[in-house]
C-alpha cells in the first residue's frame, strides 16, 4: 500500500492504465515536471503534488493494466494498491479523473469484455461511483483521434451513459494532454467541484 499520502483534506487523484497520459497531464494541471514516457509503467509509486497554503493534494497514481515486461502479479499488485488507496482516502477525494486513451480505450474494453472479464477501465469508472468518488473519464490523446464523436459516444455507451457523448461534459472530458488542451476537463472538474462548494479549489483547474 502506498504511504507517501501528504496529510490533506481535499484530494484530486489521477487513475488509468499504463501509458495514457497521466503523468503528462499532472504536468499541465502543476506546471511540474513529472517522469513520462514510451515505456508503460514508468509511475510506480504516487506522484503527490500540494502547494503551501491551500488544503489541497493533487495524486498521480500508477498505471495498471498491461505494461510490457511487467509480470502479471506485479501488474496485479499495482490495481489492488491503487483499489486500497482510493478506497482508504475516498471520504477526501472530490473528484477521480480516470483517464483514458481516446484513440484505443473503447478496443481494449470490447477486447476484454466477456462472460466473466471486466475491463479495467469499466470497473473502476463503476468503482469510483460505488466508494463516492465523482468520476471524470479525461478522454487523452484526441490529438490521435479522427472520428471523435463516434469514439466518445461509443465510449460512452460501454460506461453506461447513453450517447450522445454531449449530453455527458461532467463526466466525459475530451482533451490533448501533451498539447496542452485541457480546457473540457478543467470545466467538468470544476463541476464537481461546485457540487462539493469546494469553489476554492477553481484556482487549481
Ligand atoms: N499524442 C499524444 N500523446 C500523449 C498525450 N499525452 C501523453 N502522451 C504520450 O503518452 C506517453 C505516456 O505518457 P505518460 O504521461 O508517461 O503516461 P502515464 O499514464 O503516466 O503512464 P504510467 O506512468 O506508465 O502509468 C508519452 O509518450 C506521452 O508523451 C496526448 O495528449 N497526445
Ligand atoms: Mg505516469
Amino acid at each position: 500500500m502506498f504511504d507517501s499520502r501528504p496529510d490533506r483534506d481535499a484530494e484530486v487523484v489521477l487513475v488509468g492504465r499504463s501509458n495514457v497520459g497521466k503523468s503528462t497531464l499532472m504536468r499541465e494541471l502543476t506546471g511540474h515536471t513529472f517522469d513520462t514516457g514510451q515505456r508503460p509503467g514508468v509511475t510506480r509509486e504516487p506522484n503527490h503534488y500540494d502547494w503551501a497554503g491551500p488544503d489541497f493534494v493533487l495524486t498521480d497514481l500508477p498505471g495498471f493494466g498491461f505494461m510490457k515486461g511487467v509480470p502479471e502479479d506485479v501488474r496485479e499488485e499495482i490495481k489492488t494498491d491503487v483499489v486500497r488507496y482510493v478506497e482508504a482516502n475516498a471520504e477526501k477525494i472530490l473528484v477521480g479523473i480516470l483517464v483514458v486513451d481516446g484513440k484505443s480505450v473503447v478496443d481494449i474494453i470490447d477486447r476484454h469484455s466477456g462472460p466473466d472479464e471486466i475491463p479495467h477501465d469499466v470497473e473502476m469508472f463503476h468503482f469510483l461511483r460505488e466508494v463516492g468518488v465523482e468520476p471524470v473519464v479525461a478522454v487523452n490523446k484526441m490529438d490521435k483521434v479522427d472520428d471523435g464523436d463516434e469514439r466518445l459516444d461509443d465510449l460512452c455507451d460501454r460506461l453506461g451513459l447513453h450517447p450522445p457523448w454531449q449530453q455527458w461534459q461532467e463526466t466525459i472530458a475530451p482533451i490533448s494532454a501533451k498539447r496542452g488542451n485541457i480546457d473540457a476537463l478543467n470545466e467538468a472538474v470544476r463541476h464537481h467541484l461546485h457540487e462539493a462548494q469546494r469553489d476554492d479549489l477553481f484556482q487549481f483547474f
